[in-house]
C-alpha cells in the first residue's frame, strides 16, 4: 500500500449536514465501520465544542479498538489575542487522546479581517502558536487551510504564508480546503500544483478537502491528487454541509480502480458498498440509489438492448466489475425490457427460460405495464408472473371467495374476508384504522388459520400512486406493498380502479409470495 492518507471526516464535516444527527453511540458504530473499510484517519468531531463530541473522544479511548485508522480531533486555531496554552478549546484538543489534531486555520485574508476581526499578522501568530503548543505537547498536527482556493486567488502570497507558517511550526499536513465548494477541477489542479512546488518539499504533505457545490467535489479531489496531493479528505456517502463533501468511497474507488493507486489495505475496497449502506442505516439518511460505485442502481440495467449485450458480456455495459466495490449487477424488468432482460432476470431467479417463454413473459410485462403495473420495484409480483408462465399456473395456497369492507362515521373500519385454504372455508372479520389496515388484518387472520407462518409476515411499506390524472374520477391507482419476515422483504404491486382494490391485489400477492418462500 502506498504512503497515502485516506482521511475521513464523516463524523465531523459529515455531521454538519442538515438533518443528520449522530449520538455518541452512533459515532462509535460509524468509526468501527470506517476502520473496517481501512481508512487511515477518522476525524471524530470537535472536542470541547459540544458535550457529545467531548464524550465521544473520552469513550473512544476505552471502547474503540481501531485496526487500521487513527483518530483525529478537529478544532480551530486559538482565539485572537490570547495564548494557545490558555485557550480552553485548545486544551480540549490536547487532552482528547486522539493520535492527531487537525486545526482549521484561516488562509483567506478577507476572512481574517471580516470573520476573525483581527490582523493578518495575528492570524499567522495564531497558527504558529497553536501548532507549536500542540507539537510541544507531543501531538501530531494537521492543518486544514480554510477557504484556501478563494484565498489563493485573492492574495496568493498570504495564503502561502499561512501554509509556510504551519509547516515551520511543525504541521505534517496542510490540507487545502475548497470550503465554499466553488472550484472546478482545472482550477484546483493549477493551485495544488503551485502549492506542492512551493511548500511541498521537506516532508510537508499537501492534502485536499473539497465541498460539492459545483458538483465537482470528487473530480476536484482527483485533480488535486493528480497535481501532487497525497492526503485526501472526504465523507462516506458525501455527507456534509450544504451540498456535501467529496464522497470518499468514490474518490478512493477511482484512485484504486481507475488510477491504479492502492490507498486502502488490500481487499478492503470490496467492503465499500456494505460500509456505505451500514453507515446510512446509522445516519438514517436513505442511501442514494444512483450513488457512484455503491448505489443500488450503480450496476442496474433496465434497457432491453443493454441486457441483450450484457447477456454476451457484462462489461459491454459496465465500466467495471461491481464485485470490486462489493456491489452487484441487477437486471430490472419493465416495459423497456426485451427478451434478453427477461432471460437474465429469470436466470437470476434460478430459471433457464427458452426463447419462447422469454418472449411470452416480455409481452405480458409490456402489456401489464401499459395498464399501470410496474415490475421494476415489485420483484415478487414479477416472480409470481414468471412462475405462472413457467409452471402453467400461478402459485396459489388459498382461494378468495369474497371480501367486503365497511367504514363507519367514527373512522372504524371492518373487513370481512372469506377464503378457502387447505380444504377448509374460513370467514374472518378484521378491524383497522383504515380499509387497507382492516383488509390486511382480515386476510392475515383468515389465511393464518390454515398457514400459521403468515403471522411472521409484516407489512413494512405501503406506497400509493394515482396515475393518468387526466381521466379524473377514472384515474387508476397503483399500490406497492413491501412485506417482510425475519429473512428479508419483498415487494408486490396491485392496480385497480380504487385504492382498496389495488391494495387487495398487492396484499394477496404479498402473502402468496411469502408462503411460497416458506414452503
Ligand atoms: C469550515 C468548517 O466547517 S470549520 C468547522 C465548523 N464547525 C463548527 O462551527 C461546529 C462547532 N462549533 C461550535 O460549537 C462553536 O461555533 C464554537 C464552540 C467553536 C465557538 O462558539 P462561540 O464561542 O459561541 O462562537 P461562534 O460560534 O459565534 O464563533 C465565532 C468565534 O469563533 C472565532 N473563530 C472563527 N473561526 C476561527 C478560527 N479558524 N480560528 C480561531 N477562531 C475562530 C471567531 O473569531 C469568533 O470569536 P470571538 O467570539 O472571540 O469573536
Ligand atoms: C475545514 C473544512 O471543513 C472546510 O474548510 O470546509
Amino acid at each position: 500500500m502506498s504512503d497515502f492518507h485516506v482521511y475521513d471526516t464523516t463524523l465531523r464535516d459529515g455531521a454538519q449536514q442538515e438533518g443528520l444527527n449522530l449520538s455518541v453511540a452512533d459515532k462509535l458504530v460509524i468509526a468501527r465501520q470506517l476502520d473496517g473499510l481501512g481508512v487511515g484517519y477518522i476525524e471524530g468531531g470537535w472536542p470541547g465544542a459540544n458535550p457529545k463530541d467531548t464524550e465521544f473522544f473520552s469513550r473512544a479511548r476505552s471502547e474503540l479498538k481501531l485496526e487500521h485508522a487513527q483518530l483525529a480531533a478537529f478544532g480551530a486555531t486559538r482565539r485572537a489575542g490570547m495564548r494557545a496554552a490558555d485557550d480552553p478549546l485548545i486544551a480540549a484538543l490536547r487532552d482528547s487522546g486522539a493520535g492527531v489534531v487537525t486545526l482549521v486555520a484561516k488562509s483567506h485574508d478577507r476572512h481574517v479581517e471580516l470573520a476573525l476581526r483581527t490582523t493578518l499578522e495575528e492570524n499567522l501568530a495564531m497558527v504558529r502558536d497553536t501548532v507549536t503548543h500542540l507539537r510541544e505537547e507531543g501531538q501530531r498536527v494537521f492543518v486544514d487551510a480554510e477557504h484556501f482556493f478563494d484565498g489563493y486567488r485573492a492574495n496568493r502570497a498570504y495564503a502561502l504564508e499561512v501554509l509556510r507558517t504551519a509547516a515551520e511550526a511543525g504541521a505534517e499536513v496542510v490540507a487545502l480546503c475548497d470550503t465554499n465548494g466553488g472550484m472546478l477541477p482545472g482550477w484546483v489542479a493549477d493551485v495544488v500544483h503551485d502549492v506542492a512546488s512551493v511548500v511541498g518539499s521537506g516532508g510537508l504533505r499537501v492534502g485536499i478537502h473539497c465541498h460539492n457545490d459545483t458538483g465537482c467535489a470528487i473530480a476536484n479531489s482527483l485533480a488535486a491528487v493528480d497535481a501532487g496531493a497525497t492526503h485526501v479528505q472526504g465523507t462516506v456517502n458525501g455527507y456534509g454541509e450544504r451540498t456535501g463533501n467529496a464522497d470518499l468511497v468514490a474518490v478512493v474507488a477511482n484512485l484504486e480502480l481507475k488510477l491504479g493507486r492502492q490507498v486502502l489495505p488490500t481487499g478492503l475496497l470490496r467492503e465499500a458498498t456494505r460500509t456505505a449502506h451500514a453507515i446510512a442505516e446509522v445516519t438514517n439518511v436513505p442511501p442514494a440509489s444512483r450513488q457512484p460505485y455503491v448505489g443500488s442502481s450503480a450496476f442496474a440495467h433496465k434497457a432491453g438492448l443493454h441486457a441483450s449485450a450484457i447477456k454476451v458480456d457484462p462489461h459491454l455495459y459496465q465500466h467495471m466489475d461491481p464485485f470490486g466495490v462489493g456491489n452487484d449487477m441487477r437486471l430490472l424488468v419493465s416495459d423497456m425490457a426485451g427478451r434478453a432482460s427477461i432471460e437474465l432476470k429469470g436466470r437470476e431467479l434460478g430459471f433457464e427460460l427458452d426463447a419462447d417463454l422469454a418472449r411470452r413473459i416480455t409481452a405480458r410485462v409490456k402489456e401489464l405495464e401499459s395498464n399501470g403495473y410496474t415490475f421494476e420495484a415489485a420483484d415478487a409480483s414479477f416472480e409470481l408472473l414468471l412462475l405462472e408462465e413457467v409452471e402453467g399456473a400461478r402459485p396459489s395456497y388459498f382461494e378468495v371467495e369474497s371480501w367486503r369492507v365497511i367504514s363507519d362515521h367514527d373512522g372504524l373500519t371492518e373487513a370481512t374476508v372469506k377464503i378457502v385454504g387447505d380444504g377448509e372455508r374460513f370467514v374472518v372479520t378484521g378491524e383497522g384504522n383504515g380499509p387497507v389496515n382492516a383488509l390486511d388484518a382480515g386476510l392475515r387472520a383468515a389465511i393464518g388459520q390454515a398457514f400459521p407462518e403468515v403471522q411472521q409476515f409484516e407489512l413494512t411499506d405501503y406506497k400509493v400512486r394515482i396515475f393518468d390524472e387526466s381521466h379524473g374520477t377514472d384515474a387508476k391507482t397503483r399500490v406497492l406493498i413491501e412485506t417482510s419476515d425475519s429473512d428479508g422483504s419483498w415487494v408486490t404491486v396491485g392496480v385497480g380502479e380504487n385504492v382498496i382494490e389495488a391494495s387487495w391485489e398487492a396484499l394477496v400477492d404479498g402473502l402468496t409470495f411469502g408462503l411460497r418462500r416458506h414452503r
